[in-house]
């Protein structure tokens, strides 16, 4: 990346798009820390989500306190979250962290979401999906990924995208 302010690449979509394996691997690839969203979230949300309640922006904000704080521990010049970053204030919040935010989207049109989260060991449930895609805003400028396709694939589109050819600017800055 050519921009000589630091970056926050983050991963987002609904849950189950991909966002943790696809982030953690971009950022083994290029010895960029990763930092995963859902760690920081209270026990109370954890728990409303378990129990089939989608979470509210009042929910969400000591969870983003929790990301804004981590973020702003590391210096490196490259982070990428993994982070739904469904509603415009969970952006708002990341906005104001002061790195050049890079939005990710996993697009899920093709994907069957309810057998690929039935795959995994996670305290989400798929009946929290319908309220992910009712949540969900995509800001303007965001990349757009299939996430349908295979995920190697998909890490080696995000590099293409993020690093050298024409893409190669100072990325900028989202505020919604
Ligand atoms: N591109 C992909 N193709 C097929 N399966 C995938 C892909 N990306 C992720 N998965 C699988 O889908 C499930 C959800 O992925 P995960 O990374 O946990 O999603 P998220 O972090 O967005 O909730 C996992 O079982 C993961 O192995
Ligand atoms: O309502 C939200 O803002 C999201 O649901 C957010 O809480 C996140 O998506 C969960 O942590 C689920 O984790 P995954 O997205 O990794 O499934």
């Amino acid at each position: 990346m050519s921009s000589s302010l630091r970056s926050l690449i983050v991963i987002m979509g609904v849950s189950g798009c991909g966002k943790s394996t696809i982030g953690r691997a971009l950022a083994a690839k290029n010895a960029w820390p990763f930092l995963e969203g859902d760690r920081f979230h209270p026990a109370e949300n954890i728990e409303k989500m378990a129990s089939g309640t989608p979470l509210t922006d009042q929910d969400r904000v000591a969870w983003m306190d929790g990301i804004c704080c981590a973020v702003d521990a590391h210096a490196a010049p490259v982070l990428v979250l993994a982070c739904s970053a469904l509603t415009p204030f969970v952006r708002n919040r990341l906005g104001q962290i002061g790195r050049n935010l890079i939005y990710a989207h996993l697009k899920t049109d093709s994907v069957d979401m309810v057998e690929r989260l039935g795959f995994r060991d996670h305290f989400m449930p798929a009946q929290l999906l319908s309220s992910q895609y009712a949540a969900l805003s995509v800001p303007d400028g965001a990349y757009e990924f299939d996430a349908s396709k295979p995920a190697d694939r998909i890490v080696v589109q995000m590099m293409d995208r993020f690093i050298g050819g024409p893409t190669d600017m100072r990325p900028p800055r989202w505020n919604s």
